[in-house]
């Protein structure tokens, strides 16, 4: 697959040869219809009709992720990845555009093949401690998604979530017990585990080791990073901490406001960024923790997904804006081979 110049063109493959990507997302929008609070609050008080907003949380993203790589996916808070990453699980539906699964549409498959694809993409949570239900044991947490979904029988069930308790690092002894009796890195082990017990191909991992100390991230990374190695997992790895992407991810995505601004393969785009905005993103922060790289303040505020900036969404904060990026949205396009960016300055050079 080749970039074309055109916005609508989906992000080439780094790996050549590998004919069928794992998953496309072609021109994935989400809009959410929401209500101001201080307005709906004075809109009842008077009697009047609560005025409805729509914030386009993701707009127009097209991506093809290859077997087997992991694509880092970095931006400001609010700029859309988890909307992204919970319409690639599945967890939301797309306003527009689609997923492609292995060549074939998910909206087209039958009901079976549809389910089946479902749960091939997995999501890994942040807070493990919301996303594993207190009541449940861990055999039941890692266990019953199998054996409803007929992957496993009843009487398999123990084994089958020992072996996956094994896998993930931790002691199958522990099996009968909740959430609760484990340390944040082991329940984070489990959400892992309840992901794996699907057999899934593909991770969305959002803000997966956000919440664990730096010690514990390391070891989370190295299992993912592990996992990939014995299982061929494709991840899509959303975060905040760019020196993680940095580390694992093949290629970074990087997005503003809702649409992707720049694509490139990693070594390239924390070596060399290209859009504005990315450079505003990889100029270190002061810090504490000489280990971490963190997003840097960027001038000015990010502008409201209610009422997004005319032209380029990021014109109003960028120190090098032009004249018609006031005006005139740039188109995601090819700037090196594997590179794509969504600024007018590459029209200058
Ligand atoms: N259910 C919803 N209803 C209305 N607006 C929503 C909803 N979910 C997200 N949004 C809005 O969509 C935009 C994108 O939100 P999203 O959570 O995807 O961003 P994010 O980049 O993941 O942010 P963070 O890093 O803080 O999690 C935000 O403006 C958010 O307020």
């Amino acid at each position: 697959m080749t970039a074309t110049t055109s916005s609508r063109a989906a992000v080439p493959l780094p790996a050549p040869g590998s004919a069928t990507p794992m998953l496309e997302l072609s021109h994935l929008t989400k809009r959410f219809t929401t209500k101001l609070d201080f307005a709906e609050r004075l809109a009842k008080r008077l009697g009047a009709k609560v005025q409805e907003f729509d914030v386009r949380a993701v707009d127009d993203v097209s991506l093809a992720i290859a077997p087997g790589e992991v694509v880092g996916l970095v931006g400001e808070s609010g700029c859309g990845k988890t909307t992204l990453g919970r319409m690639v699980a599945g967890i939301i539906p797309p306003s527009s555009g689609e997923l492609i699964y292995r060549g074939r549409p998910m909206a087209a498959l039958p009901h079976d093949e549809a389910r089946q694809a479902t749960l091939k993409i997995q999501m890994v949570f942040q807070d493990p401690m919301a996303s594993l239900n207190p009541r449940l044991r861990v055999s039941e947490i890692i266990g019953e998604a199998p054996r409803v979904h007929g992957i496993v029988s009843r009487n398999e069930q123990a084994d089958y979530v020992a072996s996956i308790m094994r896998k993930v690092g931790l002691d199958p002894a522990y099996a009968a017990r909740f959430p609760h009796q484990f340390s944040g890195g082991q329940r984070q082990r489990i959400g892992i585990a309840r992901a794996l017990a699907v057999q899934p191909d593909f991770l969305v991992c959002d803000e997966s080791v956000a919440a664990l100390d730096v010690s514990i991230q390391a070891q989370i990374i190295n299992l993912f990073m592990e996992l990939r190695r014995d299982l061929g997992l494709t991840y899509l790895f959303i975060s905040h901490d760019l020196g993680v992407v940095e580390h694992i991810a093949d290629r970074t995505v990087i997005m503003y406001l809702g649409r992707v601004v720049e694509v490139a393969p990693s070594a390239e785009l924390f070596t060399k960024p290209n859009h504005p905005y990315s450079r505003a993103l990889l100029d270190e922060a002061p810090r504490v923790d000489t280990r971490k790289r963190t997003f840097a303040p960027i001038r000015g505020e990010i502008p409201s997904p209610l009422d997004p900036p005319a032209g380029c969404a990021f014109h109003p904060r960028c120190p090098l804006a032009l004249p018609r990026c006031r005006s005139e949205r740039p188109s995601l396009r090819e700037i090196a081979p594997g590179r794509l960016s969504a600024c007018h300055l590459n029209d200058m050079q």
